[in-house]
C-alpha cells in the first residue's frame, strides 16, 4: 500500500469506529480485525501502519470526531508526512482543503472531564491514553514463574504481582505452546493485584458475581488450588460460555456457572444466601481505567449511560451482600477511576449496611482512595481500578 492508500483504509476504518461507539457496536480491535480479513492482500507491515494510525487518531481526539476524516486531519496537522499523503491519488484521501472539519486534540470528552478533574490531574488524565504494556499471569496450578520466566523471549516479572510477566508489545501470547498448555493467561498486572484482594483460598465458598468470561475467576482458582467450591456467574451468555474452555486449558477442576436474568439476580442464586465467604463484584463500569488498550471507549460514554450503569453497580453490590456468610467478605471492583463509580458507590453501600467494615490492608500496589484503594496508570504503571474489600460481621 502507498502511504496514502494506508492514510485511506484509516480513514475508513475510523468511519466505522465511529459510527460503532454511537450505536453501541463492536470494539475498535474488533472492527480492524474484520477489515483485514476482508483484506488478506494487505501485508503485515500495512496492517500495522494503518492500526498505528488510527489508534493515534483515536488517542488524540477526546470528543467523537465527526467523520473519520476529521479524524485523521487532525493527526495530519501534527504529522507532515502523514499530511502530504492526503494526495488526491485513485487510492488516497483526497487534498485538504482550508475549511474542512479537523477533530479538536483532547484528553477526554467535555462532559466528563469536571467529573475527572476533582479525582485526577491533568497529567494523570494524560496517562489514561498511554500504550499498556502486555502482561501475563502464570498458572500456578501448573507453574512457578521462575519456570515460564526463561520460556518466553524478553519477558520480565511485573512490579508487583508475584505471578506475573510483562512482555515485548507484539509478542503472540495466543501463538505461545505455554498459552495453549494453560500455562499462561493474558491479564493486566493490576487485574491480577485486585483479584487478589478478595483473599480467595483452597476450600472456601468463593462466587464470581460478574465472571464474564473468567478472566478473573481463573485467578480466584488458581488461588483455591482446586479445593472448594467456585461459582461464576454472568448476565451475558456468550460471555459466560467462554469461560468453560479458559477452565479447561487451565487444568480447574469444576467450575459452576450460573447464566443470571438481569434485574433478577437473587432469584438463580437464593440457594447459597448467606453461604459464600468470599464474592467477587467486578462491577460493570465506564472502563475509565482501561482506556489504554479501548481508546474510543471514551467516546462511547454518555452522561445517561454512566447514570445507568452507577445503578446497575449499587444494585448488584447489594444483591452480592445476600450471598457472604457472617464473618464472610465482598471484594467491589471497578476498572473506572470516576469516584461515582467506586468510593462513592462503597461509602454509599456502607452507610446502608453499617454494621460491615472496609478492610485497611494495603494491596500489593495503589493508595488508600475513600474507603477503598485505587490503582493508576500514572503511579502504578496498571489499568485503572478502585477496589474495597468489606467485610460482614461475625
Ligand atoms: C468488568 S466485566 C467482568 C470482567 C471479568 N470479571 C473478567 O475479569 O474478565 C463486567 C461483567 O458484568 C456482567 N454483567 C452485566 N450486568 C450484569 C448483571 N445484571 N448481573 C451479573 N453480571 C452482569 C457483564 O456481562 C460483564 O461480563
Amino acid at each position: 500500500m502507498t502511504p496514502a492508500g494506508r492514510a485511506q483504509a484509516a480513514i475508513d476504518l475510523l468511519d466505522e469506529i465511529i459510527a460503532a461507539a454511537r450505536a453501541g457496536g463492536a470494539a475498535a480491535d474488533t472492527l480492524i480485525a474484520r477489515y483485514f480479513k476482508a483484506r488478506r492482500y494487505a501485508g503485515s507491515k500495512d496492517r500495522r501502519a494503518v492500526r498505528d494510525l488510527v489508534y493515534r487518531a483515536i488517542r488524540r481526539a477526546g470528543e467523537p470526531p465527526v467523520t473519520g476524516r476529521a479524524a485523521l486531519l487532525g493527526l495530519a496537522r501534527e504529522d507532515a508526512e502523514l499530511a502530504a499523503a492526503f494526495d488526491g491519488s485513485p487510492r488516497g484521501p483526497a487534498r485538504i482543503e482550508p475549511d474542512e472539519a479537523v477533530a479538536p486534540a483532547g484528553v477526554v470528552p467535555d462532559w466528563l472531564a469536571t467529573r475527572l478533574a476533582g479525582t485526577l490531574d491533568p497529567a494523570e488524565q494524560a496517562t489514561l491514553l498511554d500504550r499498556a504494556p502486555l502482561d501475563i499471569r502464570v498458572n500456578g496450578l501448573k507453574a512457578t514463574r521462575d519456570q515460564v520466566l526463561p520460556m518466553i523471549a524478553d519477558a520480565v516479572p511485573t512490579p508487583h504481582a508475584p505471578m506475573g510477566l510483562r512482555l515485548p508489545e507484539g509478542t503472540n501470547v495466543e501463538a505461545l505452546p505455554l498459552f495453549a498448555d494453560g500455562l499462561i493467561e493474558i491479564q493486566d498486572e493490576g487485574s491480577q493485584i485486585v483479584t487478589e484482594v478478595a483473599g480467595a483460598r483452597p476450600g472456601m465458598t468463593v462466587v464470581d458475581l460478574c465472571a464474564g468470561a473468567g478472566g478473573k475467576t481463573l485467578a480466584l482458582a488458581a488461588a483455591m488450588r482446586g479445593e472448594g467450591r467456585l461459582i461464576a456467574c454472568d448476565a451475558d451468555r456468550a460471555r459466560l460460555s467462554r469461560l468453560g474452555p479458559r477452565a479447561e486449558r487451565a487444568g480447574i477442576g469444576a467450575v459452576e456457572t450460573r447464566l443470571l436474568d438481569g434485574g433478577r439476580e437473587g432469584e438463580a442464586l437464593v440457594d447459597i444466601n448467606g453461604m459464600a465467604d468470599v464474592v467477587l463484584v467486578d462491577a460493570p463500569c465506564s472502563g475509565t481505567g482501561t482506556w489504554r488498550r479501548n481508546p474510543e471507549a471514551r467516546w462511547r460514554l454518555t452522561p445517561a449511560r454512566l447514570d445507568r450503569l452507577v445503578a446497575l453497580q449499587a444494585r448488584l453490590i447489594r444483591v452480592a451482600a445476600a450471598l457472604v456468610r457472617p464473618g464472610g467478605s465482598l471484594t467491589y471492583i471497578v476498572c473506572s477511576l470516576l469516584n461515582d463509580e467506586g468510593a462513592d458507590q462503597v461509602a454509599a453501600f456502607l452507610k446502608d449496611y453499617p454494621e460491615w467494615v472496609a478492610a485497611t490492608e494495603a494491596p500489593m500496589a495503589g493508595r488508600q482512595h475513600g474507603a477503598g484503594f485505587r490503582l493508576t496508570p500514572a503511579a502504578d504503571g496498571t489499568d485503572g481500578f478502585f477496589v474495597a474489600r468489606l467485610q460482614r460481621p461475625c
